[in-house]
């Protein structure tokens, strides 16, 4: 079912959970105009949701341990967030992040983004992929499976590695801990793909109790990639450690030139082949107008 914006805002009822300017400002990503209307009129619903689905999947765990006759164990509830390169999937995850950590109880909630998962530049060089950073084959896919089944089997300290976007690779020696949370969120490109066809395997989709699709037309999405790029060129592509820096001298015209040959090499080919095909198997679709604005929610019902 579709759900433009006001009708989802009116589904709202607890007015208490809300996040503060200088929160949403902290948490929304380079070039997002999320503000504090976005959070009471789309994100709130969504949490209450997601509140929802989380208490019937403890009570169903708690009901089928009694029935098995097996020891309760607490079971984390697991969210994917899918979407395109700049469509905004970082914001969407930490504000839930946020507002879940907020939710009753308090529960402790953990967000991973899959590019911990690529494989180290070095992998992807030697196997002549370095220029599909972001499709399905440049992740180690086992390692990001072994790490979500580890956690939702309740193993009491798990890790993952660490990806830098300013030194375009994974950082060496670290890793970010995962202790046990109540909720678990997964953010990347394609965490909503099922497995490969015909090997019998598992994905990481096949442990999602809830997953969020952001969406938006994909020139909306170029232009937003492409005002982020300009907007890095300004910034982070000035840091001395940046894998960028050579693009911090572009002039405007070469920099949109750039932003736009990786669009269309890279992340729109990913977009069309990939992660759009994935977007129905998502429980929630944010759907976001030119104005990066979200202006519909879908909710799958089956
Ligand atoms: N080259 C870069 N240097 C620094 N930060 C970056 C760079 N590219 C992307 N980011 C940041 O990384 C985060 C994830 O970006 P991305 O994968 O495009 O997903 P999304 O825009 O959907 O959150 C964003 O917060 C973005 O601002
Ligand atoms: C790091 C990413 C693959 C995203 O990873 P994710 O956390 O979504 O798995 C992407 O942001 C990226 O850098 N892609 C490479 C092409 C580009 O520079 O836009």
């Amino acid at each position: 079912m579709t759900l433009l914006r006001q009708t989802w805002a009116d589904l709202a009822t607890d007015g208490q959970l809300t996040l503060n300017t200088a929160t949403v400002e902290r948490l929304r990503g380079l070039q997002d105009p999320t503000d504090e209307r976005d959070v009471t009129e789309v994100y709130l619903p969504l949490a209450q949701l997601l509140n929802l689905y989380r208490i019937n999947h403890d009570q169903l765990y708690a009901d089928s341990y009694g029935f098995l006759k097996i020891a309760p164990t607490r079971t984390p509830f697991i969210i994917g967030v899918a979407g395109s390169v700049a469509v905004g999937k970082s914001t969407s995850a930490r504000l839930l992040r946020e507002l879940l950590r907020q939710s009753a109880g308090h529960p402790r909630v953990e967000l991973v983004t899959t590019d911990g998962f690529l494989y180290p530049n070095s992998v992807l060089e030697a196997r002549g992929i370095l220029d599909r950073k972001g499709f399905p084959e440049s992740y180690d896919r086992r390692a990001l499976l072994d790490f979500v089944i580890a956690v939702k089997s309740g193993v009491a300290e798990v890790t993952a590695p660490v990806y830098s976007h300013v030194i375009y690779d994974i950082v060496q020696g670290e890793r970010i801990v995962v202790t046990r949370p109540d909720i678990l969120i997964v953010e990347g490109l394609n965490v909503l793909q099922p497995a490969p066809a015909g090997r019998g395997d598992l994905a990481v989709s096949d442990f999602f109790d809830f997953s969020v699709y952001v969406d938006a037309d994909e020139s909306d999405i170029r232009d937003w990639y492409v005002a982020r790029f300009m907007a890095l060129r300004d910034t982070a592509f000035r840091d001395p450690t940046s894998f960028f820096r050579s693009y911090a001298e572009l002039s405007d015209e070469e920099a949109v030139w750039q932003a736009r040959e990786v669009w269309d090499t890279i992340n729109k080919p990913n977009l069309v082949e990939n992660i759009e095909p994935t977007r129905d198997r998502a429980t929630a679709i944010l759907r976001k107008g030119s104005d990066h604005v979200i202006s519909e929610v879908r909710i799958r019902r089956i």
